[in-house]
């Protein structure tokens, strides 16, 4: 009897956006999630599913004695409906590699962090990791931070001094600062909660400020109450760009920058 063949699986139609996310994940991968990586942090946001789903095609031999680390409830997710083994920074602090997504990037690949409150556990994972590497679609590819994310840096802090930190940010140069609510039907009331119990305050600087994000990140740290800021200063070794044409940008922490890949005709 003549074997029944299934009909092939309709590609899937992305929109240039998620192909390019898709395609920036999948170039960092296969550059940076090497055979002899065990540990291996995984980001959050809207361009991390594709880093997982390009590990998961790595195969079974390759990820049966790796562990994966994730930096919130959506990444925990994405590791254990993947059947990837699931593990803690706590239970390993030396991580091989973490790839994460980004709000922006700057230059000097600088980021804005936290455009979904994940930022306290991602620079945890970004700090712990030998190699930090970021992936993004086209439009987080900035010379200045803040050119293309308006709604300010995010800032995690412990719910209970709110209203003085707001005050406190409001008066550092972001008056529009303000305390990130839960938006849309069926959500909850009040302020966003993050997976650590905290809140979260945007806090948008203007054009000068963020040209030196660094300079910025101390002075907010150093306010009392403050659990984490969303600037990672100095410490992704490469920035993914997927572009719209097709072809990703790479942008290096020694300033080169390459493109891979031939534009779509
Ligand atoms: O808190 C969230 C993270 O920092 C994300 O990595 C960041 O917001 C980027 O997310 P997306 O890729 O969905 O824009």
């Amino acid at each position: 009897m003549q074997a029944v063949q299934s009909p092939p699986k309709p590609e899937i139609q992305l929109s240039k956006v998620e192909s390019s996310k898709r395609l920036a994940a999948y170039e960092a991968v296969d550059r940076h999630i090497l055979p002899e990586h065990k540990i291996i942090g995984i980001g959050s946001g809207s361009t991390v599913p594709y880093v997982v789903e390009r590990i998961i095609a790595q195969g079974e031999e390759l990820n049966h004695d790796r562990v994966f680390l994730p930096t919130g409830f959506q990444s925990k997710e994405l590791i254990v409906n993947g059947r990837l083994r699931l593990g803690d920074v706590d239970q390993y602090p030396n991580i091989d590699v973490t790839i994460d997504g980004a709000d922006e990037v700057d230059h000097d690949l600088n980021c804005i962090k936290g455009g979904g409150a994940c930022h306290l556990r991602e620079k945890v994972l970004a700090e712990a990791a030998q190699t930090f590497i970021v992936v993004a679609d086209y439009r987080k590819n900035s010379d200045v931070l803040g050119t293309t994310y308006k709604q300010g840096v995010p800032i995690e802090v412990a719910p209970f001094a709110y209203a003085k930190l707001l005050q406190n940010v409001h008066h550092l140069g972001s008056p529009t600062a303000t305390l990130r609510m839960a938006k849309g039907a069926g959500t909850k009331a009040g302020p966003i909660v993050t997976d650590n119990g905290n809140f979260v305050i945007d806090a948008p600087f203007d054009e000068q400020t963020m040209k030196d994000p660094y300079s910025l990140l101390k002075k907010i740290k150093m306010l009392t109450g403050v659990v984490e800021v969303g600037l990672f200063c100095g410490m992704a070794q490469a920035a993914y760009f997927g572009n719209a044409d097709g072809t990703v940008t790479i942008k290096w922490q020694n300033g080169q920058i390459e493109n891979t890949g031939t534009p779509l005709a």
